[in-house]
């Protein structure tokens, strides 16, 4: 589903004269195979959301590749990785990422009204996506009325409703007291086991990672196959 091969990546901070470049990215490879749920840890700092990112097309590495679904995704125009993401990819972050000041309702719509959707469908697609979270009930409510692992389980709607074969979440639990967090670390292991979404897993918590069909743990810049106590 992902392979990433020879991912370098290097920021430029400081200003001119003291200029530095840091290497966050030295050669990075790995595979994820359609599925699989992988954590990639890592301490903070060490290049997790950076990889992510890159993954998900909102930063161009300076040298190397990432395939998703059989497409070379590096190769593609902001445009047309838009477009690849709307099909292919959710996204479920720590802070949730809802717009405030719409209804639940219309926060999971928001993808399907990118797709071009007829509404009829929308609305359909959407109170299913809704059923299979637990929160068709509250389709009415605005995300301030919820709590937050009631927000996560509206930002999973929101990810689940374009059926993607691909789920990347960035610290899902980081927001949430730890049991709220098991509830929705169990409840995204159920997606990916009944449904078959692949799930790629950024945190630096030990229990989400250990939460993975395989670790991939981040240290330095590099990338090892991880082994957690
Ligand atoms: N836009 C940027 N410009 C300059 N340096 C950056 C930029 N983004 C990240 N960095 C640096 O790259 C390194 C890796 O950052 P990154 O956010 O990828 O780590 P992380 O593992 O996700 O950390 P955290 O868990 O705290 O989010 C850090 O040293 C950070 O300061």
């Amino acid at each position: 589903m992902i392979e990433v091969k020879n991912l370098c990546h290097a920021f430029r901070v400081g200003r001119k004269g003291t200029r530095q470049k840091i290497h966050v990215l030295k050669d990075i490879s790995f595979s994820v195979k359609k599925g699989e749920l992988v954590a990639i840890a890592g301490r903070s700092g060490s290049g997790k959301s950076t990889l992510l990112n890159i993954i998900s097309g909102f930063l161009k590495p300076n040298r190397g590749e990432v395939k998703i679904a059989g497409t070379f995704v590096t190769n593609l125009n902001e445009t047309r990785f838009a477009e690849f993401r709307l099909h292919h990819i959710g996204f479920i972050f720590q802070n949730f990422q809802l717009i405030l000041s719409m209804t639940v309702f219309q926060n999971v719509e928001l993808p399907l009204i990118l797709k071009g959707m007829p509404e009829a469908e929308r609305s359909m697609k959407v109170d299913e996506a809704l059923e299979r979270v637990g929160l068709l009930t509250y389709k009415s409510h605005y995300p301030s009325e919820l709590s937050g692992g009631q927000q996560q389980r509206v930002s999973i709607a929101r990810a689940l409703v374009v059926n993607p074969p691909l789920i990347l979440a960035d610290e899902p639990t980081g927001s949430l007291d730890s049991d709220t967090e098991d509830d929705l670390l169990m409840f995204m292991k159920e997606l990916n086991n009944e449904l078959g979404i692949t799930f790629l897993v950024i945190t630096h918590d030990k229990k989400v990672a250990q939460m993975g069909s395989r670790i991939l743990e981040m240290a330095d810049g590099k990338m090892m196959e991880g082994v957690l106590p």
